[in-house]
């Protein structure tokens, strides 16, 4: 793992964006299309505000959540919402967003025809992953229904994963699709999240799933 120390948030988040762009330019460049996986939640909106204004062909970026809640865009609790919001306008408007959730009672219904969407843009070129306080990442949550079956080498691309935590049912990219993009990113802020980092270095998957990205990951850290 390689950890970055930022002076300050807005220097993170600047700082990310760039990374994330330059890397994006060298897929396009070498490979004519990249794919760029995010977070939801609230702490990468300001990523994506830059991200949107930067010049890259956007035409041939494919575009996806690490996770979704699963609940309609008219909820602020749509991480599709907040892409849509705060990434997919300006000069991203072209890219093309790969769904993450359709529109039905629960997630096992659209399951199959969402991970089909998703299939032909892998691997992930740049993924950007965020982490919840208590060593989440996308919505591999400790102690959720499916997290071993989630973390398991022959996991599917997508499941469906319910926590008490997490709220309403979730949709959540796999620990193996995770693992297989070309650069990773972990995206935190604050104090209780670098404790909860380093807790997680000393834990299991299991009891702290963002354990199973650190080995390859670069984690950007602010105060
Ligand atoms: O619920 C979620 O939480 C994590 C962390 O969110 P934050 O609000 O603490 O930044 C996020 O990475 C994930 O995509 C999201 O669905």
């Amino acid at each position: 793992m390689k950890f970055e120390t930022y002076p300050d948030r807005e220097f993170l988040m600047l700082g990310l964006a760039n990374v994330i762009a330059g890397q994006l330019a060298d897929f396009l460049r070498r490979e004519g299309r990249a794919s760029l996986s995010v977070p939801g939640g609230t702490t990468p909106g300001p990523i994506f505000d830059t991200l949107s204004g930067v010049d890259l062909d956007w035409s041939r970026v494919a575009v996806f959540l690490n996770d979704e809640r699963w609940v309609g865009e008219d909820s602020p609790r749509s991480n599709t919402r907040l892409l849509r919001e705060r990434l997919l306008r300006g000069k991203a408007a072209g890219a093309a967003l790969v769904p993450l959730y359709a529109p039905a009672e629960t997630p096992e219904e659209r399951l199959a025809e969402l991970e089909e969407c998703l299939r032909p843009h892998l691997p992930i070129s740049v993924l950007l992953l965020g982490m919840g306080a208590d060593m989440h990442t996308a919505s591999l949550f400790p102690g959720a229904d499916k997290l071993a079956e989630a973390l398991a080498p022959d996991a599917p691309l997508l499941m469906p994963m319910r926590a008490e935590a997490a709220g309403e049912p979730r949709i959540t990219l796999t620990a193996p699709v995770l693992k297989g993009a070309m650069n990773i990113h972990i995206l935190i802020t604050g104090a209780e999240k670098r404790a909860a980092l380093e807790r997680a270095l000393t834990l299991p998957p299991e009891e702290a799933p963002v354990r199973a990205l650190l080995d390859n990951a670069t984690v950007h850290w602010a105060e």
